[in-house]
């Protein structure tokens, strides 16, 4: 059989055929009787039968482990993975460099095992950072302020391309037969939750459960209106130009709703946004579908892009045609969003060889709101790292405010509630030079029968409390409505 181009029936199959005993043995032998700080880390990556993830990973039995989730349907490109081989945890102001220093460190210690000749045949850290450079609130205190995770297993489905990596931790003086058996089980195991014949089917529960976002006359509008009022004082006395605010709407249910679920609604209607999952330990998962991208790195090639400006999407074309029109002409967005480019290039600019964009913004339609958009190319100088593009770029006037050291202060000031890792990065890199992070915004924190979720939106001299205040009830109504779904 020819391993390059093998009949894939399944994943044991696939295994035997790509991966020969001997092979993973010697392997196992190389990392095992390496020296010190050498290799610590095997890692297979071998092609599988075509499988959707998020099945995949609704199947995954032991929920109280790492679990991850990333899928772009319109890119036709889908990751998931479950259980944690290590992490690297990092906090502060320097969170971004330490995540790179010690995630090129963990990187070198893994030895990679693989016939297939593709990019993404190779070993991925998963995770991401919190908004602000410290993250301790009760809420997000798995979460941590920068954590990265290599995983036991990961499946990414690349346009026909369905590829498995699995990775072991292996320690000098381990038995190759131990190591070799530990492979094998969990390639047993992911053999189960690959196969469809298998299956166990979750009902999703029958329950009534619309949620409203809250109108003008409760109290958390009073909070917000005095916000937003603060906020716009602030501006006229010159402190900063504009900060993006956000509200947090909690949602508290009878019964525990499943994570998978919310985002097989999510995927399916937000077929141009990322839909994502992080859960770290299973106790609570941060899920949502953005469809801002904060930065894509294939090479030195990394594609950004400014997001900012919103309307509402019309129920008829023509009306849909009035409102993308206004949009483009709002002096008000028009500015939000100018803030937005302007921080990009401030930050970005002289870390490239080459950097370009559209004179003018153009729109970005989403099944109940439009937003003005841009899209940045740059190529990066030799020696820039993709953690420290990261972290130049974050956050942007999109989420944070402009100009960013004068804004930023005054964000937890003026909000009431934990951003979290609400409006940060969040994403994965590989060992083949690529990675890509997302804003997670239009998310969600589940936790057992409580559920968290987040929408903000920008603020200029002259936004209006309740203009704004619709906005970010607009832009809660993906997530509810996956809820409302899922509750069924
Ligand atoms: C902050 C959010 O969205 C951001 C703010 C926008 C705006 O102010 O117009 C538009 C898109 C996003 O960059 C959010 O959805 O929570």
């Amino acid at each position: 059989m020819d391993s390059e181009n093998p009949v894939l029936n399944n994943v044991k199959e696939c295994f035997r055929q790509q991966i020969s005993q001997i092979e993973l043995k010697d392997a196992i032998d190389i990392v095992a009787n390496q020296p010190v700080n050498k290799y610590h880390y095997l890692s297979v990556s071998i092609r599988i039968p075509k499988v959707d993830v998020l099945a995949v990973l609704e199947q995954h039995a032991p929920q109280k482990t790492f679990r991850y989730y990333w899928e772009k349907p319109s890119d036709e490109f889908a990751i998931a993975a479950g259980g944690q081989v290590e992490r690297i945890q990092t906090t502060g102001d320097q969170r971004f460099r330490e995540a790179s220093t010690e995630g090129k460190k963990l990187l070198e210690k893994v030895h990679h095992l693989t016939k297939v000749q593709h990019h993404m045949a190779s070993v991925h850290l998963l995770g991401g950072f919190s908004f602000f450079d410290h993250n301790i609130g009760q809420n997000w205190r798995d979460y941590g302020a920068g954590s990265f995770t290599l995983p036991e297993w990961l499946i990414i489905n690349n346009g026909d391309l369905s590829l498995l990596t699995v990775t072991q931790k292996v320690k000098s003086g381990d038995r190759a037969s131990d190591i070799y058996e530990q492979f094998v089980e969990t390639i047993n195991q992911l053999h189960e939750i690959c196969s469809v014949e298998g299956y166990k089917i979750q009902k999703r529960p029958l329950f009534n459960s619309k949620v409203d976002t809250p109108g003008a006359n409760s109290p958390a509008f009073k909070n917000w209106k005095e916000s937003v009022e603060n906020a716009t004082e602030l501006i006229k006395n010159e402190a900063f130009k504009k900060i993006v605010l956000a509200r947090e709407l909690k949602v508290q249910l009878q019964e525990s709703v499943s994570d998978t679920h919310i985002l097989n609604y999510l995927r399916s209607q937000y077929p141009d946004c990322y839909s994502f999952l992080v859960s770290q330990n299973g106790k609570s998962s941060f899920i949502g579908s953005t469809p801002e991208r904060l930065a894509s790195f294939k090479e030195r090639h990394v594609l950004t892009e400014g997001l900012a400006g919103s309307i509402s999407r019309g129920k008829t074309a023509s009306e849909d045609a009035v409102l993308e029109h206004q949009l483009l002409h709002s002096h008000k967005d028009l500015s939000e969003h100018a803030f937005v480019l302007d921080a990009i290039g401030e930050h970005l600019e002289q870390y490239s060889e080459v950097y370009e964009y559209p004179e003018k913004p153009g729109i970005k339609k989403l099944s109940n709101v439009q937003h003005l958009y841009t899209p940045v190319h740059a190529r990066i100088k030799k020696g820039v790292s993709r953690t420290e593009v990261l972290s130049r770029l974050h956050p942007t006037p999109a989420v944070g405010g402009y100009p960013r050291e004068e804004a930023m202060p005054y964000i937890s000031k003026l909000e009431h509630f934990d951003r979290g890792w609400y409006a940060a990065p969040i994403g994965w890199i590989n060992t083949s030079g690529e990675g890509e992070f997302v804003v997670a915004i239009r998310s969600g924190l589940i936790k057992e029968d409580e559920v968290r979720f987040f929408a903000g939106c920008g603020i200029v001299e002259d936004s209006d409390p309740k203009k704004e205040w619709d906005e970010t009830n607009l832009k809660f109504i993906p997530m509810l409505t996956a809820l409302e779904h899922a509750r069924r």
